[in-house]
């Protein structure tokens, strides 16, 4: 579904990834994890083509993103930080953004995100003055509100609630088992391990480990990814 070949980006004299290679398969949620820095919003961000890698290429759907942008409408970016316009209304962003991207529009996915969200009180209120965690709940509707084949999500959970959190984790996997691609990051290992099946370990700008979330807890000897990846990032800070 997704395939990453030699890539290279560097910004100015500062090479940030360094010869990627990856296949990513659908029906999959993969967490990219590594350590702040490690590249990991640098690698979506070129899959997404908000960034121009250096070298190598990217195919979406087999489709080489380098010289086409037609690919993106089969992708839904959840960014770390959403920007959106300050003085609409949420009513007003997703009635303008149903007119804009028409592909892929579910009007009962919208609706059962606004239910379990709790969103209906904020339709009428203006982006401005919505609380972080409201504004990360019109990120994540506005996300999968048309129904993507492709999710492309940067620490989804990052300032929900409980109950907030815990929806959103069953509405990723529930994508993967509707045979959707799903690539997450996250620095909260127990959110990985619990709705991850593949991770891939970034360190400085290259692939360092890749593997199921089972495959790398045995390999550690650890009892859960948390400790398994702290060990790992123990083991590169140390070498
Ligand atoms: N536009 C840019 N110009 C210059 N340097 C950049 C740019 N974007 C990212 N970088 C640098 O590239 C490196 C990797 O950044 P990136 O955001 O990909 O890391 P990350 O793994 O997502 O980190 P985090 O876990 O903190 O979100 C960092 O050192 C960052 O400062």
């Amino acid at each position: 579904m997704v395939k990453v070949r030699n890539l290279y980006k560097r910004f100015g004299k500062f090479e940030v990834l360094k010869g990627i290679n990856l296949e990513l398969q659908k029906g999959k949620v993969t967490a990219i994890l590594g350590p702040n820095g490690s590249g990991k919003t640098t690698l979506i961000k070129s899959i997404l083509g908000l960034v121009i890698p250096t070298s190598g290429d990217i195919y979406v759907k087999g489709i080489n993103v380098r010289k086409n942008w037609d690919y993106r409408k089969f992708i839904g970016y959840m960014p770390q930080l959403a920007v959106f316009p300050e003085n609409l209304t949420v009513k007003e962003l997703i009635n303008m953004l149903s007119d804009i991207r028409k592909e892929g529009y579910n009007p009962n996915i919208k609706e059962e995100i606004i239910e379990r969200f709790k969103l209906s009180d904020y339709m009428e209120k203006k982006i401005k003055n919505l609380s972080g965690g409201t504004k990360q709940k019109v990120s994540a509707l506005i996300t999968f509100m048309f129904d993507p084949e492709i999710y492309f999500l940067d620490e989804p959970t990052v300032g929900l609630d409980p109950v907030s959190s815990s929806f959103l984790k069953d509405l990723i996997k529930k994508q993967s088992e509707r045979n959707r691609l799903v690539v997450l990051t996250s620095h909260i290992m127990s959110e990985v391990e619990e709705v991850a099946d593949e991770i891939v370990f970034l360190l400085e700008g290259s692939i360092y480990i890749t593997g199921s979330v089972e495959e790398i807890i045995k390999n550690s000897g650890e009892k859960n990814l948390e400790r398994a990846i702290a060990k790992l990032m123990e083991k590169s800070y140390n070498a």
